[in-house]
């Protein structure tokens, strides 16, 4: 690709747009990023709802951050390999599944550190 004279701001804004285009595709056709993204509004409603401190509420967008960088990442992986190897292949089986499980570990930190802070503020109120 031929390099462009534009300036940084042109390019950086330029990247911008990359991204953003990035992240529609991934809306519009990933089904599990649309699932994260509808927990995670849910989890601030619920956040809102009960009143976290700033470090919790710090804590819940760091951990889905950190599911929704694994989920784009898992599926980047999964039209890689689409595309290099349409058919099936023991070595894109292991890659997907690898891919799969980093995204699932990110989802359990996520779903842990969920309960840590919502237990005490749902639960333990009914009991007191
Ligand atoms: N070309 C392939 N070669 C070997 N195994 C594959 C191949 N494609 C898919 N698999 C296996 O099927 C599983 C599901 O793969 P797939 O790409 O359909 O992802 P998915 O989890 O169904 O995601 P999505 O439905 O969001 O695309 C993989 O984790 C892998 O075990």
């Amino acid at each position: 690709m031929e390099k462009s004279n534009d300036n940084f701001f042109v390019r950086r804004k330029r990247a911008f747009g990359h991204a953003g285009r990035g992240l529609r595709l991934l809306a519009a056709n990933e089904v599990h990023f649309r699932i994260h993204l509808f927990a995670f509004v849910l989890v601030m409603l619920a956040g809102w709802w009960v009143g976290l401190s700033t470090t919790e509420w710090l804590i819940i967008v760091i951990v889905s951050g950190l599911v929704f960088s694994a989920e784009a990442f898992n599926s980047v992986m999964e039209r890689l390999c689409d595309f290099v190897s349409p058919e099936y292949h023991a070595r894109i089986k292991d890659i997907k599944d690898m891919s799969a499980a980093a995204v699932t570990l990110a989802a359990i930190t996520a779903f842990v550190a969920g309960l840590i802070i919502f237990i005490p503020k749902i639960i333990f109120p009914l009991f007191s």
